[in-house]
């Protein structure tokens, strides 16, 4: 049969074999609906018609196949249609709606694709008096700059995402048939509010649209505007690829969304303002503040991106480090400042006032979680280099209000950081976290920042994410009885804000790097009876080299007393009051260790000298379990390699990490013939001669590198599985090791 169109296609509706999505109507078969149209065709999951008012693009739909037949708004089609598509611009649709209206069924699904959605509903409201319920706006976020059927792509949507909007009385069978055509075409649903729409869509799209296109035009009218396009290259490209789409689409966005882009439009302006006035007065600074947010912001985008349309989550190798038995350990070295002080003095340099240098920091892994959420609250934290920061500290309530949730994803220490500081400032604020960190009770830390004065607030209870709201501050008083350094730094960070003074109570006697740190930079923390006052005063900018990590250097410690042979120096420690009473115990069963005194800021400080000697079974009580509960990975190590058997008592009374860390190694202990038994939370431990084998750490960096310990004299190689965390958190564990002669074998 000829159709009025006349095309050769059989345009007897009826007479089709019935498909997934039944009869599918794409009306304006340009760029987007001739992708959609595609994407279901190949997909053999519709019948596909189509209308437009350019027949040129019908015919090419039916040649290129596209569609399967050209179409009217008619009586012989319109009421034939499962699904009908608007995919003209959006000004356009008012007149295909008034088209559509006279032959309509409502069984039939009518969506668009239009990139605003306000202008929609109110043109669907103009013709039919209200918004029927089969009609259910749409919204792909997927596109390019070129227009028109030829441009059509049948993987345009796979892995973006689909925005629908729909009304509160739209009908949910057929919204459920808009979730599932988005779907069947690769994308992945979203559901949202007309208006937030329309406000999003004006920043994230239109606002960069109307930028393009007045720089292009701008450019091209100006002077010298001949050797402007000569000689621009990737940098001019990359801006205005989108300068090339479509003029009729874009006069449309810009006529129907103008509330919203005005909005997003001056709010640009002012920012624009501020950095033209940083341009004139030579404000480095501002410059250097608003390019490394924006990088790092774009960065972060870009990940969150390639998560999206690579697939999923970037893949993680599991990673072994296997050791052969070595003779002995020797040299001088200097390890990379400790993670959990990077986090600590990042958090102290961005709330003092003035310019802070941290040398030795460690930059890798978490720490960066920590610098983004100072970056994202307007601190400029310049990288001097990869060991080297200058932090441009705003004050302790000179932070802004970042424009988006503070994100810490999965570093505890970021958290327990920013939570007291953030609750110390005039702005409300979200902190939301990932995977491992939700679901998870916050209760110590949430009820030590309701303290404060301000008020938390989260769904679930005592979990993230968490809304903090400021309000008037209180002078704190937090007892810590127990608890971790993490803790202990929150509580410090808490009772700074306090507008008098505040106090932190605590059992610990000696003291740890919190409060150095925090003298260092000019706090004034006085010890008292059962615990110390923080006088409230600004913090001062200043610099630092940081001490390396004292979990590394109390295993390089317990690595040179098993090996026979051994001499061992470390030029950088700080050991606080634990790891100081930590090595003094290794010292009093037989190691040869020599420890630094103790400097004036509290801390031991300079270089740990340790060397070979036959260690003796010990008796750890439950008290001092407690106090070496991360440390007792490296003393089961000792006790496997001591003479005669070693008791560690309350090892069930510990939190319950500390534990699962010690039962990982009881199974590592018998895997390697070492004899011993974990009865009633006691463990003992019969010194003698590892046999060497294959362990698995359970991706726990501290048992990782107590069980590679447990090799150093084994009879033959130990080979240590789930090694990630390991190097994330250690990374120069090869260059170290390999220094002093002990080998370690990374292997993915
Ligand atoms: N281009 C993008 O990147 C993009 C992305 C998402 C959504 N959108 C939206 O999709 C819609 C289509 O955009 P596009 O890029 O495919 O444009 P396009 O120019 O490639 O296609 C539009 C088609 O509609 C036809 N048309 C115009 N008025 C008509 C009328 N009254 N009756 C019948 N046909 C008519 C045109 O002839 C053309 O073939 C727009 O509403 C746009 O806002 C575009
Ligand atoms: O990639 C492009 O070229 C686009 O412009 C796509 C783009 C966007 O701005 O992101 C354009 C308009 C939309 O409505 C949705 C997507």
């Amino acid at each position: 049969m000829t159709g009025e169109n006349g095309f050769q296609a059989s345009a007897n509706v009826t007479s089709q074999e019935k498909k997934k999505f039944g009869n599918v109507m794409i009306i304006g078969l340009g760029m987007i609906g001739g992708s959609f149209a595609k994407a279901l065709k190949e997909r053999g999951l519709a019948t596909l018609y189509a209308v437009d008012r350019r027949e040129g693009e019908l015919a090419l739909g039916v040649s290129t196949g596209v569609i399967d037949f050209p179409a009217e708004m008619s009586a012989e089609y319109v009421p034939k249609m499962d699904v009908i598509i608007l995919a003209t611009p959006v000004r356009a649709m008012e007149s295909v709606l008034t088209d559509l209206k006279p032959f309509l069924s409502e069984h039939t699904l009518v969506t668009d694709v239009g990139s605003t959605k306000g202008s929609v509903v109110e043109a669907v409201r103009q013709v039919f008096g209200c918004v029927p319920t089969n009609f259910i706006p749409g919204h792909p976020i997927a596109g390019a700059e070129k227009s028109g059927v030829l441009a059509s792509n049948s993987l345009l949507f796979e892995k973006h995402m689909a925005i629908v909007t729909p009304l509160s009385d739209s009908n949910p069978v057929l919204l459920d048939r808009l979730h599932r055509i988005w779907r069947a075409v690769g994308a992945d649903v979203v559901s949202m509010d007309v208006n937030h729409h329309d406000h999003v869509l004006a920043s994230s799209s239109h606002l960069p649209h109307l930028l393009a296109y007045t720089l292009v035009d701008a450019l091209a009218n100006g002077e010298r505007s001949q050797d402007i396009f000569k000689f621009a290259a990737g940098g001019f490209r990359d801006f205005t690829r989108i300068a090339s789409s479509d003029p009729v689409m874009w006069r449309d966005v810009f006529m129907a969304n103008k509330d919203a882009t005005l909005a997003t439009l001056d709010h640009f302006t002012d920012r624009l303002a501020d950095m033209r006035a940083a341009i004139e007065q030579g404000d480095g600074a501002s410059m250097f503040g608003v390019f490394t947010r924006a990088k790092s912001a774009r960065d972060h985008f870009l990940r969150l991106l390639e998560q999206r349309t690579i697939g999923s989550v970037k893949e993680v190798r599991p990673v072994s480090v296997s050791v052969l038995p070595a003779s002995a350990i020797k040299g001088d070295i200097s390890l990379l400042g400790d993670k959990s002080l990077s986090h600590k003095v990042i958090t102290i340099a961005a709330l003092s006032e003035g310019v802070s240098e941290i040398k030795n920091v460690d930059l890798t892994g978490d720490v960066r979680i920590t610098i983004q959420a100072f970056r994202d609250m307007g601190v400029v934290i310049e990288e001097v280099s990869s060991d080297c920061l200058r932090v441009h500290g705003v004050g302790l309530r000179g932070l802004k209000a970042p424009i988006a949730p503070i994100n810490v994803h999965q570093s505890r220490e970021s958290l327990y950081l920013l939570l007291p500081v953030l609750a110390g400032q005039s702005f409300s604020v979200s902190v939301v976290a990932e995977e491992k960190l939700l679901n998870q009770s916050m209760g110590d830390l949430f009820s030590l920042v309701r303290k404060m004065g301000g008020s938390v607030v989260s769904d679930v209870a005592d979990c993230l994410p968490v809304s903090l709201v400021p309000g008037e501050s209180l002078n704190v008083c937090i007892d810590l009885q127990t608890g971790s350094e993490r803790l202990r730094m929150s509580a410090f960070l808490a009772a700074l804000y306090s507008p008098a003074e505040g106090s932190v109570v605590t059992e610990l006697t000696g003291l740890s790097h919190c409060e150095v740190l925090l003298r260092h930079f000019g706090v004034s923390i006085l010890d008292q009876a059962d615990g110390f006052k923080v006088v409230s005063a600004p913090l001062v900018g200043t610099s630092i080299v940081l001490s390396g990590d004292e979990y590394e250097m109390a295993w390089l410690v317990l690595l040179a007393n098993l090996l026979p042979g051994s001499e061992l120096l470390i030029d950088n420690a700080g050991l606080d009051s634990v790891s100081y009473a930590f090595s003094s115990f290794l010292k009093s069963i037989g190691a040869d260790v020599t420890i630094p005194d103790l400097g004036g800021s509290g801390l031991y400080e300079g270089s740990v000298r340790a060397a070979f000697a036959e260690l003796n079974s010990f008796i750890l009580s439950s008290e001092q379990s407690y106090q070496f509960r991360s440390e007792l990975p490296l003393l089961c190590v000792a006790a496997a390699y001591a003479k005669g058997e070693s008791c560690i008592h309350g090892v069930g009374s510990l939190p319950y990490y500390c534990e699962d860390r010690v039962l990982a190694l009881v199974d590592a202990l018998k895997q390697m013939k070492i004899a011993c038994v974990y009865e009633n939370g006691d463990l003992l431990i019969q010194g003698g001669l590892p046999s060497g084998g294959e362990l698995d750490c359970a991706g726990d960096d501290k048992l990782a590198l107590a069980m590679l310990a447990l090799g150093a004299r084994s009879q033959s190689i130990t080979k240590v599985n789930d090694c990630q965390k390991l190097l994330e958190e250690f990374n120069e564990l090869e260059s170290v090791t390999m220094q002093l002669g002990f080998y370690c074998t990374v292997a993915q």
